[in-house]
């Protein structure tokens, strides 16, 4: 699925009465990986979190395509078309990891169980499907939640912080995933402070220069 242009204009985001950042512009194309750097606490999850729709900016649009996703029609087609992966793994510890990915895109479109079964392969999670999430490690429940980036065909990826607690060769490896996404005409957004070494063509914003 091929994203649509996503503009952002004069974007200004206040917490605690404290300005993290005010006037931003920039715009995405399908292709695009953008990722969002700065030091702790100068606003890059809020700025994924309004981005997404999760909360509200003090000023400023966001667009995708020709439509602010603050009308109804804009609004619905992007919560349609973006997937919103946070910064805590947001897996259920009492439910497997196939329960979790299987209600998880249920509220999207359902998948078969052999599907996510392929995907929690995909990264690394062979045997681990059916066991209780409070049983794994960090690394293992943050896999569980990154199983959604193959199994959901949002042609827009939001992630805060995919990489935290993921080894090396799985860092690689989602790099690659990330690479491929934006090649097939997708669009991604991320927060890291990885250095990204699989992704030479990366755009980065700086939030510390954008206040
Ligand atoms: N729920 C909240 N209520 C009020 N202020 C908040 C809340 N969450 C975060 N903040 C404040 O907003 C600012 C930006 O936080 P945010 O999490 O967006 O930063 P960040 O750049 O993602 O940080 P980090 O690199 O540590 O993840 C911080 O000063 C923080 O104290």
């Amino acid at each position: 699925m091929q994203a649509q242009s996503i503009t952002v204009h004069n974007l200004t985001c206040e917490r605690d009465e404290r300005l993290l950042f005010s006037g931003m512009d920039f715009a995405l194309q399908s292709g695009d990986i953008l990722q969002v750097i700065g030091p702790n606490g100068t606003g890059k999850t809020s700025l994924l979190r309004i981005l997404a729709g999760l909360m509200p900016a003090l000023e400023g649009d966001v667009r995708y395509g020709d439509a602010s996703v603050y009308t109804p029609t804009g609004r619905e087609r992007w919560q349609r078309e973006r997937l919103f992966i946070g910064h805590e793994p947001a897996v259920k510890a009492s439910l497997t990891p196939e329960e979790n990915l299987a209600w998880l895109c249920a509220l999207n479109t359902p998948v078969s169980r052999e599907a996510i079964w392929q995907a929690l392969e995909n990264l690394g999670l062979r045997g681990f499907e059916d066991v209780p999430c409070h049983q794994l490690s960090a690394g293992q429940k943050r896999r569980v939640a990154l199983a959604r980036l193959y199994l959901q065909a949002h042609p827009v990826w939001i992630l805060d912080e995919p990489f935290t607690a993921i080894d090396r060769d799985g860092v690689a490896s989602l790099e690659r995933h990330v690479l491929a996404h934006a090649e097939a005409g997708g669009c991604v957004i991320l927060t890291t402070h990885h250095s990204l070494e699989h992704l030479p063509q990366v755009r980065q914003l700086d939030l510390q220069r954008v206040t």
